[in-house]
C-alpha cells in the first residue's frame, strides 16, 4: 500500500451515491423499515447454509450445515481438498447458486430472499469479486475498468476517488492504459481496484494469485492485507496456497461440504501440514 496515497478507510467509505433505477438491497431494508447504507459495522454471516445438487434419486451434498461470521476489518482464508465445497459456498455468497436451505446475511439482508433483479444488484454493489483471471474488459482503460461497477449501477462516477484508488493499489500511472499493456500483477491491482470501488460489505478473492509469479503474488497479498488493515474492509479469500491462506487472520477448512474446524495466525508450514492431514482423510 502506497503510504499518503489519499485514500483512507473515510474517504473510501464516504462519498458514493447510490442509484434508483430499480430495487436494491437497501430498498428492501427501507420497505422492511431497516436502515439503509453502508453496512460497515455489520458481519457478513453464513447460518445453516446446505447446498446440494441433483435430483431425489441422485441427490449430493455440495455443503452442510456451513456456519460462517466474517466479521469486520478482518480476512478469513476458506480452504480445503478439491470438492470440498469451496466454489459452491463462493457462488452462494454470490447469489449465482441458491442454497436449499440457510441463511447468508450480507449487509443486514439475507440475500437468500432476495430475486435475480436485486441479487444482481447486490453483486454490483454490495460485494467486490477478484478472480484469478483478472476479467478486465480489454477495449476499455484502466481508468474505465476501475469505474465500470459504478457505470454499470448507475451511480456517479467520481474520477478523483478512480484515480486515489488506482494509486493505493499502485497502478496510477497507467489509468490511461489498456489491460494488454499491463503486467500480470498490475491488472490483478486494477481488479482489485474495480471491486473496491462501490465500496463493497465483502470482498471476495478467488485464487487472486492463481496465475502470477512469486513476486507478484507477494505484492498482491499485501494488497489483500492493507484492503483489511488500512481500508477496514473484510475480505473472503479462496486458495489452494497455504502461503496465500498464511496472509489470513484465519483460516476455516472445509472437508466434503462441512467445516472442518480453523486456524488463526498459523504459519505456512501449519496450514500446509493441516490440508495435507485434510486431504489424506477424506
Ligand atoms: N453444478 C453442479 N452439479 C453437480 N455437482 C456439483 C456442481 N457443482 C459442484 N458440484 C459438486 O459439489 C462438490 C463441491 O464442488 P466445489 O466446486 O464447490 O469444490 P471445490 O472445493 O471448489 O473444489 P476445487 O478445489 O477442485 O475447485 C464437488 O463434488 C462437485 O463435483
Amino acid at each position: 500500500m502506497r503510504a499518503g496515497a489519499g485514500v483512507t478507510a473515510g474517504r473510501v467509505r464516504g462519498g458514493l451515491c447510490r442509484g434508483h433505477r430499480e430495487p436494491t438491497v437497501d430498498d428492501v431494508k427501507a420497505h422492511r423499515g431497516e436502515h439503509p447504507g453502508n453496512h460497515a459495522d455489520q458481519a457478513v454471516t453464513v447460518s445453516g447454509l446446505s447446498k446440494s445438487f441433483g435430483t431425489d434419486t441422485t441427490r449430493f451434498w455440495a455443503l452442510t450445515d456451513i456456519e460462517l461470521t466474517v466479521a469486520p476489518r478482518s480476512f478469513t482464508a476458506i480452504m480445503g481438498p478439491s470438492g470440498s465445497g469451496k466454489t459452491t459456498l463462493l457462488n452462494c455468497l454470490l447469489g449465482l447458486e441458491k442454497p436449499d436451505t440457510g441463511s447468508i446475511r450480507i449487509g443486514g439482508t439475507d440475500i437468500t430472499g432476495l430475486d435475480e433483479t436485486q441479487l444482481a444488484e447486490m453483486r454490483r454493489s454490495h460485494v467486490g469479486v477478484v478472480f484469478q483471471s483478472y476479467n478486465l474488459i480489454p477495449s476499455l482503460t484502466v481508468a474505465d475498468n476501475i469505474s465500470l461497477p459504478l457505470r454499470l449501477a448507475g451511480r456517479r462516477i467520481d474520477r478523483g476517488r478512480v484515480r486515489d484508488l488506482a494509486e493505493t493499489v499502485g497502478v496510477g500511472a497507467t489509468l490511461e492504459r489498456r489491460p494488454a499493456q499491463l503486467s500480470g500483477g498490475q491488472q490483478q491491482r486494477v481488479a482489485f481496484a474495480r471491486a473496491l470501488v462501490t465500496d463493497p460489505e465483502l470482498i471476495v478473492a478467488d485464487e487472486p494469485t492463481g496465475a502470477l509469479d512469486t513476486a507478484s503474488s507477494d505484492v498482491v497479498l499485501g494488497l489483500l492485507r492493507s484492503i483489511v488493515t488500512d481500508l477496514g474492509q473484510r475480505v473472503l479469500l479462496v486458495t489452494h496456497d497455504p502461503r496465500a491462506a498464511a496472509v489470513a487472520d484465519r483460516v476455516v477448512f472445509l472437508r466434503d461440504g462441512r467445516r472442518h474446524g480453523e486456524l488463526r495466525g498459523a504459519d505456512e508450514g501449519r496450514i500446509a501440514a493441516t490440508l495435507t492431514d485434510l486431504g489424506q482423510r477424506s
